[in-house]
């Protein structure tokens, strides 16, 4: 008998391959498994497509192997009501499935959850619990749009060695390889929003889109946060060649502002925001966030920086993922600008601590995915 870890780990693998397109809906994986084997699989491949238990059971069945008597191992609970598919609970009834293995509850407990007793109470062994830090890490979005009304908050940064993001004068093309750079226009693709700061947006002159040859789908917004307004009539890319796509987040005296209203002529959308009380210069970037997601849809976000924006991001508790690519690069100059800016640290108390929930390389790239540490 193989270490049954290794079959949680191919379900949670499986599972990252739905991440951005089963929104509103968690990414889910699993396996059926007989005799030590993995024998079927299947994901959540998007909304309103069949939940993994399902797929798997359809894998199962296409190879010519009958499910009943597998065990099934599954990211997340499988769900007990009816939603736009059958309860999952039924055709792991139906299937003759002999037990069950769960990483971890469903959190919406009112609406999907209640599958593990359920299926208990029809004499179906469960249990539950493997490997559930990594499958509750798989749902965090899920849990973000459950307990909130804002979108999942991915920041990204890429970093020297030393933990820098641009020179001294602001020159940041490039600090990371193409590989990594292929990856952000990745993430671009399943983010409903890209987010800079005012510094990038006169810095960079930015696109904020998605370039990969193969990519002929949806662009996501570019939203800039800065307290005062560009004048149109200076050229930049973003409002001369996607001005229906571009948001700022500004002071609610620049919204409505002589700027403002020659923005939204061209098509831009301006939302004043309130500033924080607790940091009175500081624009509340958890208001627009909630406005992301009310009024235009957005269930994820893609902060690309630059140091300041990550550092008020942080501060105001918006980051549930930090995504580093980190060069094999060394500036050496400390006035060089810093992944996170904006605020004194005096202690190694005053340290924000995360955890790494992925790893690997881009090419010579050191990758990270972070979340923080409970
Ligand atoms: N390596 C990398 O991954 C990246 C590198 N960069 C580089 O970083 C550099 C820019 O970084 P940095 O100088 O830190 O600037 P930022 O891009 O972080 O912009 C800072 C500005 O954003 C606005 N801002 C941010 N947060 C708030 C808030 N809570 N309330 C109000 N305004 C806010 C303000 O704009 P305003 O002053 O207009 O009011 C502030 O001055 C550039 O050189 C760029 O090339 C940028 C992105 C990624
Ligand atoms: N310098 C830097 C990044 N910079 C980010 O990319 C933006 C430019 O996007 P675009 O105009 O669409 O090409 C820039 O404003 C900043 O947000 N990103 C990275 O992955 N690696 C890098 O080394």
């Amino acid at each position: 008998m193989r270490d049954e870890n290794v079959f949680m780990d191919r379900a949670i693998r499986l599972a990252e391959k739905g991440r951005g397109r089963t929104a509103p809906n968690p990414c889910v994986g699993a396996v059926l498994v007989r005799g030590g084997e993995i024998v079927a699989e299947g994901w959540h491949t998007a909304c309103g497509q069949p939940h993994a238990e399902v797929e798997a059971l359809r894998d199962a069945r296409a190879k010519g192997i009958d499910p009943s008597g597998c065990t099934l191992y599954v990211t997340l609970e499988p769900c007990n009501h009816h939603g736009k598919t059958p309860p999952c609970t039924q055709a792991i009834l139906e299937a003759g499935i002999a037990e069950v293995v769960i990483g971890c509850i469903d959190p919406n407990r009112s609406v999907a959850g209640g599958g593990a007793d359920s299926l208990r109470n029809r004499r179906v062994k469960v249990r539950t619990g493997l490997r559930e830090q990594e499958c509750k890490d798989l749902i965090a979005d899920f849990l973000i749009w459950q307990t909130t009304a804002r979108p999942y908050s991915i920041l990204k940064l890429a970093t020297t060695l030393d933990g820098k993001i641009a020179t001294r004068d602001g020159q940041a093309a490039w600090i990371s390889g193409e590989a990594s750079r292929r990856e952000v226009h990745r993430l671009r693709t399943w983010c409903g929003a890209v987010i800079v700061g005012g510094g990038t947006f006169r810095a960079d002159n930015p696109m904020l889109t998605c370039r990969l040859p193969e990519y002929d789908g949806p662009q996501p917004l570019a939203v800039i946060v800065s307290r005062e307004l560009p004048d149109p009539g200076k050229g930049s890319h973003l409002l001369s060649a996607r001005p229906g796509q571009t948001v700022f987040w500004t002071t609610e005296a620049q919204s409505r502002s002589e700027r403002a209203t020659q923005l939204t002529e061209l098509g831009v959308t301006v939302w004043g925001l309130p500033f924080l009380k607790s940091e009175p210069e500081a624009l509340d970037l958890g208001a627009g966030l909630q406005l992301l997601r009310s009024d235009k849809g957005c269930l994820y976000t893609l902060t690309e920086g630059g140091g300041h924006l990550a550092g008020s991001m942080q501060r105001q508790g918006l980051v549930d993922e930090l995504r580093i690519f980190q060069a094999m690069k060394v500036l050496g100059d400390e006035e060089a600008r810093s992944a996170f800016a904006g605020r004194k640290a005096l202690s190694m108390q005053d340290c924000w601590e995360f955890r790494t929930v992925e790893q690997g390389f881009f090419d010579t790239d050191l990758y990270l995915r972070l979340r923080a540490k409970e």
